[in-house]
């Protein structure tokens, strides 16, 4: 058996979101966000699954947090539903909404739990995307609206921030794919899309600094790392690409101020092209205090031509997969933190790793012994890059319970906690014992 020791002020956690697991949809003025849109729209959605009621934590947040402490988490990491707050996006304040978060935030510091705040998890205000969506100046500067009147509620309340979740999914999961919300299928609209989040987010910090709020602010790509199927230079390329495409493509306009020129010729060839106007990538480039970062799993990348923008396809190499169909790969989340140190030794947090198992509950127990597995790899592989100076501060398990996976409505499991959507129960799974281990001991033991 090996020992992993963490360090002293490492944060354990978890992480949820709010149109993902709140509910209350239409309840107490929250308007409609593309996510209720889109889970509406018929075939966009698993079985036509939304998140009208999802885990009903709006009502159910004291249990929830009650099982956070059972857990023994230092962290949790949440977002705030824009709609409730802003219900047509930029007009009215709702003071209900923030009424909402200030039960939930202080419910959270009275149990020793640190809140971990994403402003901005997907839910964009209908009526924004309505007048033209990340595209549009109008949701930039209605971005940060929203988000001063965040940082001024919570100041002293909230010390951890990030401005945005998974900008790869924002962009090209929603505007190039059309997976998720709102859907669009076109690449000029997903660079633009990028590119009106990154605006918002430099925005947003200028905003944090100006305010003089005390706390830490970043943002959270989502990564995904990839090798080469051979050794030529098409594989190896494709595997760049990949790289680059969910991680660099952002981080090089926070951190350089501006993006990967390889990148930037590959998506000029497909016939699109960034419009960065003057002082753009200055305001992009604010420096920033930690980095989130999201990571699943990994690739083994074949050029095709024909296998979309990119030009890689993902060869099936026969590893385990989760039941989303993700293969498990931890040593990419290795090579992935490496990967970030060329911006500099940033503090680093896991704000989401986990596995989609989907057991359910047998004489009231979920015996999720293959999330364990795959939660103790990717700690194991945290700890390893801890060991080579990589300042990586805390780790948050997506997720708390189980919840609306987006376009895989409510058949995907990724939580510690088993929710049961017909009555709401809430079942820990062997995971969430395995986990309090882990948080209670500040260490990982790997099995005999
Ligand atoms: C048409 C082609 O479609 C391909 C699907 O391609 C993807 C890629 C990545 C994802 C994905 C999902 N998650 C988990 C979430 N992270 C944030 C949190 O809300 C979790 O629910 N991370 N990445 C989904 C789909």
């Amino acid at each position: 058996m090996t020992i992993f020791q963490f360090p002293k002020d490492f944060k354990w956690g978890t992480a949820t979101a709010a149109y993902q697991i709140e509910g209350a949809a239409a309840e107490d003025g929250r308007g409609p966000s593309i996510w209720d849109t889109f889970a509406k729209t018929p075939g966009k959605v698993f079985n036509g699954d939304n998140g009208d009621i999802a885990c009903d934590s709006y009502h159910r947040y004291e249990e929830d947090i009650e099982l956070m402490k059972q857990l023994g988490i230092q962290s949790y990491r949440f977002s705030v539903s824009w709609s409730r707050i802003l219900p047509d996006g930029d007009g009215e304040i709702n003071q209900a909404g923030l009424d909402y978060y200030h039960r939930f935030v202080d419910k959270l510091l009275e149990n020793g739990i640190e809140p971990f705040c994403t402003l901005y998890h997907w839910d964009l205000p209908q009526t924004l995307q309505d007048a033209g969506g990340w595209e549009s100046s109008r949701t930039v500067d209605a971005f940060v609206k929203f988000s001063e009147i965040i940082y001024r509620e919570f100041n002293g309340k909230i010390k951890s921030w990030l401005t945005f979740n998974e900008p790869w999914c924002i962009a090209f999961l929603s505007n190039l794919l059309g997976a998720h919300a709102p859907g669009n299928r076109d690449l000029q609209t997903a660079l633009n899309v990028g590119h009106g989040l990154l605006l918002a987010h430099g925005k947003s910090v200028k905003k944090f600094r100006e305010l003089g709020i005390d706390g830490k602010i970043g943002i959270a790509p989502n990564m995904e790392w990839a090798v080469p199927y051979s050794k030529s230079d098409a594989d190896k390329a494709a595997s760049e690409r990949h790289i680059a495409w969910f991680a660099d493509w952002f981080l090089d306009p926070v951190f350089k101020g501006e993006y990967p020129p390889f990148m930037v010729d590959w998506f000029e060839q497909a016939g699109a092209k960034v419009d960065v106007k003057p002082g753009d990538m200055e305001m992009i480039s604010q420096p920033i205090d930690h980095l989130g970062i999201n990571y699943y799993t990994m690739s083994v990348d074949r050029y095709n031509p024909d296998a979309g923008v990119l030009g890689f396809e993902q060869v099936d190499m026969g590893l385990v997969q989760t039941d989303i169909g993700w293969p498990v790969e931890s040593r990419g989340l290795y090579e992935a933190l490496h990967h970030l140190q060329k911006y500099g030794n940033i503090d680093i947090y896991i704000t989401e790793n986990g596995a989609c198992i989907n057991d359910e509950v047998e004489n009231g127990q979920v015996k999720d012994f293959r999330r364990i597995s795959y939660l103790q790899q990717h700690i194991a592989q945290i700890h390893r890059a801890i060991t080579d100076g990589i300042q990586v501060k805390g780790y948050m398990a997506w997720s708390m319970m189980d919840n609306f996976e987006w376009a895989e409505g409510y058949r995907m499991r990724f939580g510690l906690v088993h929710v049961d959507y017909r009555s709401l129960v809430r079942t820990p799974k062997e995971s969430f014992y395995w986990y309090q281990n882990v948080i209670r001991n500040n260490w990982l033991e790997t099995r005999p």
